[in-house]
Parts: C-alpha cells; structure tokens; sequence
C-alpha cells in the first residue's frame, strides 16, 4: 500500500508535463470532468494499475461520470499487486461500472486523477462490446498509457516525494472531520504474564501512579457525567473510586507486589482471583462485584501499560483510533472531544456503529492495519462518506477539507432550519418521526422536540455503563428522565436486548453463535427476577401518563409474547397495589427482527397494540449474515430485493390487521431507506438524532404519489446495489442529490 502511495506521489509531479495530453483524453471519452489537470498511473512495464473510487464515480447518461463537486481524494488502493483486468470486473468495488448501461464491458481501464498533488478520482477507460471508443481512438488511448507510463517511470528516477498515508475502510457514520489522532490500543486482557521483579519499591510506585491517575478518571467521569445530569452513573463511579482504596482492592494488589509480582502481574492475579471467587457465590450482589473487579483490573493494567494514556481525556478534539470500540468506550468518551472514530473491527450496524451515529461522529470501521501504523498524534482527516482516511495530509488538502468540513457544516445547518416544520411530503403524505436513543446525553431537549416522540429507546445501553444490574429506583430515575425529556411524546422503551453484540461486563455470556442464541426476549424470561424489576421500573417511571410503550425485543413465537405480557400484568398490578392508586397500563409491542413472525402478523395482531420493525436484526436473520462481521459486511444489505419484498409486505399485513407498525432499524434514517419506506406505505420511522434533520428536511420535498412508481420498479431489481443506484438517480433527478452524500 505505502509503495503504491508513494508511487503515486511521485506520479503527482508529472502530471504538469501531461496536462495537455490529458485535456484532450479527456474531451475524447466524454467523461464528465472538470478537472484541469490528472495523471494516468502505471505500474512497471505498460501495464495500467486499476483503482477503484468508492463512490466517486456516479452513473451518468450513457457513461461514467465523475463527480468532483466534493473535490475529494477519490482513490481506493485495494490491493498492492496490480489487478489484472479479468479479476477487476469481479471485484465488489468494480459492481457499479458492471451495472453500468452498457452492460457489455469488456473491461476498462482507470487510474487516478491527480491535482493539484491530490488525487481527485479515478479517470475510466471503458472498452465495451458496443464500441465506446472508436478504433482510432482506442489506439490514441493505447498509445497515451504508453506514453504516460514512460514518463512517469522517468519522474519516478527524479523525485523521493515524500509518503501520502492513506487508509481506506467502511464508513458506519457519516460527516468529515479533521483532528489529531489518539490510538488506543487493541484490547486489554484481564489475563497478564506472571512476571516476578526485584525492585518492589519501583513496582509500588508505578502501582500507586496508575491508581491515581484511574481515580482521577473516575472522578472526571463522575462530573461529566453529573454535568449530563445522567445521576445514576455518578454514584457507580465514586463506589469504583473507593475500592481502589489501600482498604480495599488497591491493598491487595500492593501484598501482591511484596512478594514479588510486577504491578502488571499484581493486578492481574487480584483481579482474576477475586472475580472467580465472588462468581461462584450464590449471592446476586456479590456475584456483580466481579463486575466491579473486573472494571477497575481492566482500567489500571491499561494506565500500566500504557502509561502515556493516563489521564486519557485528551485536551482537544481528538479522532479516536482503536481495535473495537464498545460502548461503554464511546458513552464515557467526551462527547465534545471526540470527533470522529476509525477502528480495525466491527460491523457496519454492531451496536458501536449505532453510537457513533446516534453521537452524530464520522467514523469508519475495518480499517486494516491502521493500529501499527505509527499514526498516534498525527493530524487525520476522516472523509467517513467515503471510507476514507488521510494521515498528515499536506497544507492543500487540509485547506480544501477545511471547505468541505465547513460547506457540510452549512448543509447541516440548512436541514435544521425546517427541523421544526412537520415531516410532510409535497403531496400532503405526514410522517411521524421518531428518535433511537440510548444515551440520554443524545436525547436533548431541542432535538426531542423536533421529533415525534422516542421511538426505541434501547434501555441496554444504560444497563451497559452500570458495573452490576441497576436496581428498580436506579432504574425508575432513568426512565422518568427519558419521559421528562420527550415532554408528553410518546417513548417506546424496550425491555432488555443483550446478548449478541451487546455484553454486560458483569454478565457475561459465552456461546459459540451469541446471535442466534441467548438474547433479548429469551434471557428476559429465563431470569423473572430481573425482568419484573425492569417492567416495574418502566410502569412506575410512566404511571401517570400515556407516554409510556413497551417494546420486546428479539421475540420468534407467539408463547413468548404471551409470557412477556403475563410478567407485564404482574408488574402492573403489584405495582398498582402498592401504590395504592390507578396507574397508567403502558401500551405493549414487539419487535419484528425475527423473519418467521412476519408470517404471524394476524395472531401478533391479537396481542399487542403495535410492532416495530427492527430492519438491522431482520436483515440479518433474513440473509443468514452476521450484522458484525467484517468477512461477509458486502452481503449484509437491507437494501437486498428480498427483504424490500418483505417489508413491502409486512406494511399490508399490518394494515390488513389494523396494527400500528413503525420501522425503526437503521433502514429507516437512511434516506434511500426512508424514500422506499414511504412509497411502501409505512409513516412511522425512528431514526438516530443525526438524521432527524436531513430526512425531514427530505421528505418535505418529495411526493408520495411519485414513489409507488419507483418502489414497484426497485422491487424487479436483482441486487440492493442496484437498488441504491435508482432511487440515488431519483434523488439527483430532483436535485436531491447532495441528501445521499
Ligand atoms: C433496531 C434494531 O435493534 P438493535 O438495537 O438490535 O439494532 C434492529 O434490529 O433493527
């Protein structure tokens, strides 16, 4: 990769000597350009390296065009060898040109345009069956590469231009950001080498600096965390603070020491010793100890070995690099100093990617190979519409990011102009929409009334930042707080989702195919003693109005709703006993993530006063793809004909049923998702805070009596690719172009 890069660099410099040349191959493959400048790329021998944009080419009339408007680096190096141009076609990154009209092409060839040292797209020969070039224009173009390829196989022998880093991966949550980068490590394993030392005094002081500086963490989350009013954390935090005392956890770690363990080994040895100890007791509360011991080992041996991450609260906006981040790392992060998030792993709707959206930061996941590469406090620009990441760009293109970031800025702005004007189509069509929340930090007041009311409010992020099950009070304060916060809107809440992705550090569960295995509903109802505490707490918090909506989440037969609604009545009338007053009796939902209850939408129908699609899980059970692994990320696709299918049809069984059905899957914050949810006929769309704006703002300028047309028209396509591709054209017909970014 660095080789190619810095090939490329060096390529920059000839592109001047070129400049005429390329006007004229320009003008002769009526490409649209509006670049002024470009270098055709070649590796040794006449050979064309081929690159791939990742999305900078669009369809156009007949050809490829080539959207500059963005100005940006379009270039994505997939591989280091040359591609050869039979395996170029069947590379995923080379579909769009496949789906091009002429369907036909033989191959093509391409290669970055370059100005201004940046490079800007990718210049595409196309050789098509239907003859795009002319016999002599093919032989102009042949005889230019070969031209080219000299004369930057000369320049090359010339210039050590110095290395562009440049990184590629998915992109999970829009927005460009520019900033330093602070890398955190891969994961820390509770599990150490034993290591003996013989300087104990030496260990005890790197001991003693390590746990001030967790304590002094602890206390700055404690504040932030009082500042976001989110009280019920704060208290966790000052109780993680005093077992680090020398009474407690902090004095066992030192015994440790004095008998001759390294710090790193101390910690590790308390840490694994206790948690087995306090899991093995039949006590709840001291089995969630081992939580709280776990916590604190993990937080200590990371400032002992990574010492230069103490106190990690960086001064400044920072983009976070790191292998996985969870949420707990995202939800304690200072959401003012983080403005963007690039890591190794994770899928593209894993429950960090929903963060990172819901927090509104650009981040992009599957970076390889971008932890070892030596980019800690280097300045960064993360281009997260394009899966792009620059490493210490030069003075130009921070000077045209600077633009970009700003003009985004300015769309942005312009959507939240109208975020208080109904989401209401051209035609009259109202949408209701609704926000995903998790974090209450996420649900500030502006933004709620902006909305419809919540329409997921997934309560397992709270659980997550907790180091043991919330009790009932803890839990009431919570709630009460989400339905203060939406002001008399309605608020679905649903009952407890882990498993999966979503681990509770004092809850761990270990099995070979955690997806399809103990989550959701199902853990709910193997465990009533904490299942009837969260629906307490969630009748209570809403007992003296209707805001309240219990969603269950992960429900595939119709016995478990049954069971789910029995605990419900039992939490409602105990409840309602000792209070001793009539309380509201929430209304009560499902969620459809499981494909075979589509097929119950009757009997569903007989139980419950709504559903709400959950397009993320149900893609993923629908298509068998893991919604979190990298390997098999290209077949993960909601916008797969298959499911457009089922949902079309979900939609009318629901309105066949007269059950109230909402969509709240990340499908539905999607513009290109929202436009096909629309024409199906759903009008209830919950969606993370930073889309809010931009598909109100969309939905105000289209007319659902124009969308039957192109649903009926995606619904006969073969691949979500082409999906994408028509309803992109839609929007760019209407000028709607710049909403799909
Ligand atoms: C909204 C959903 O739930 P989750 O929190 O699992 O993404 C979904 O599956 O679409």
């Amino acid at each position: 990769m660095l080789k190619m890069l810095r090939d490329i660099t060096q390529a920059v410099a000839a592109a001047q000597d070129l400049h005429s040349a390329l006007d004229m191959l320009v003008s002769r493959t009526k490409i649209a350009m509006t670049t002024q400048c470009c270098s055709i790329y070649l590796l040794e021998g006449e050979q064309l390296v081929l690159f791939a944009t990742d999305g900078l080419l669009h369809r156009a009339v007949g050809k490829v065009k080539m959207s500059l408007s963005e100005g940006l680096v379009g270039l994505v190096a997939e591989r280091e060898e040359p591609i050869n141009l039979a395996d170029a076609q069947l590379h995923p990154r080379f579909k769009l040109f496949e789906e091009a009209e002429e369907a036909s092409f033989r191959a093509f060839l391409a290669a970055p345009i370059i100005y201004q040292k940046r490079i800007l797209g990718v210049l595409v020969v196309q050789q098509a069956d239907t003859r795009l070039f002319s016999e002599g224009e093919e032989a102009f173009l042949m005889t230019l590469a070969a031209q080219l390829a000299m004369a930057i196989r000369n320049l090359r022998k010339k210039a050590e231009a110095p290395d562009l880093l440049y990184f590629t991966g998915t992109s999970v949550a829009n927005g460009i950001a520019m900033a330093h980068a602070l890398v955190i490590g891969g994961q820390i394993e509770l599990a150490q080498p034993e290591v003996k030392v013989t300087d104990i005094k030496a260990e005890v002081i790197r001991l003693n600096i390590a746990i001030e500086a967790c304590k002094d963490m602890l206390c700055s989350l404690s504040q932030r965390f009082e500042q976001e009013e989110d009280h019920e954390v704060v208290s966790i935090f000052s109780a993680l603070q005093s077992l680090l005392d020398n009474a407690s956890l902090g004095g066992e770690y030192i015994k440790e020491i004095s008998e001759g363990w390294s710090a790193v080994s101390a910690v590790s040895r308390v840490s694994l010793r206790y948690i087995e100890e306090f899991t093995q007791r039949k006590d709840l509360y001291l089995k969630e100890r081992a939580g709280d011991i776990r916590d604190l080992g993990l937080r200590v041996l990371r400032l002992l070995i990574e010492p230069e991450r103490m106190g990690f609260e960086p001064d400044v906006p920072v983009i976070l690099v790191t292998k996985e981040a969870d949420a707990t790392m995202l939800a304690e992060f200072p959401r003012h100093k983080l403005v963007g998030i690039v890591t190794e792993q994770g899928g593209v709707n894993s429950h960090a990617a929903i963060l990172a959206r819901a927090l509104g930061v650009p981040a992009i996941i599957g970076v390889e190979g971008v932890l070892t590469a030596g980019i800690d406090k280097k300045l960064l620009i993360i281009n997260a519409n394009r899966g792009q990441l620059l490493v210490s760009p030069a003075p130009t293109l921070i000077a045209e990011y600077r633009n970009l970031i700003s003009a985004e800025k300015a769309l942005q702005q312009r959507y939240a102009q109208e975020l208080n004007l109904p989401a209401e189509t051209l035609d009259g069509k109202r949408i209701h929409l609704y926000l995903n929340a998790g974090l209450l930090s996420s649900l500030e007041s502006e933004i709620a009334e902006g909305s419809d009311g919540v329409g997921l409010y997934r309560t397992e992020i709270p659980f997550m930042l907790h180091q043991r099950f919330p009790s009932e009070s803890e839990q009431v304060k919570v709630y009460r707080q989400v339905l203060e916060i939406a002001r008399g809107k309605p608020v679905v809440m649903r009952t407890l989702d882990v498993g999966g992705d979503k681990p509770l550090p004092y809850f761990p569960i270990n099995e070979e195919n955690p997806f399809l295995g103990w989550r959701g509903i199902r853990l709910s109802l193997d465990h009533p003693e904490l299942f009837l505490v969260q629906l307490r707490a969630m009748i209570q918090a809403g007992a003296d109005s209707d805001q309240l909506h219990i969603i269950f989440p992960m429900v595939s037969n119709l016995d478990e709703i049954d069971q789910a609604i029995t605990y419900l009545e039992q939490a409602y009338f105990e409840l309602k006993s000792d209070l001793g007053k009539d309380i509201v009796r929430p209304k009560i939902g499902i969620m459809i993530e499981v494909p075979a209850l589509l097929y119950q939408l009757a009997e569903v129908a007989k139980r419950v006063d709504f559903v709400s699609v959950g397009s993320n899980d149900l893609t993923q059970y629908m298509l068998a793809v893991d919604r979190n692994n990298p390997r098999v990320s290209t077949l993960y696709d909601c916008y797969h004909p298959g499911i457009l299918r089922a949902l079309k049809r979900a939609r009318f069984d629901c309105w066949q049923y007269h059950l109230p059905v909402s969509v709240c899957g990340e499908l539905a914050g999607e513009p290109i998702g929202v436009i096909l949810l629309v024409a199906m006929g759903y009008d209830q769309l919950s969606m993370n805070q930073g889309s809010l704006a931009r598909i109100n703002y969309l939905l105000r300028r289209v007319s659902h009596s124009d969308l039957s047309e192109l649903l009926e028209m995606t619904l006969t396509l073969s691949s979500g690719q082409e999906v994408r591709e028509l309803v992109r054209e839609y929007f760019e017909s209407r000028e709607l172009g710049a909403i799909v970014n």
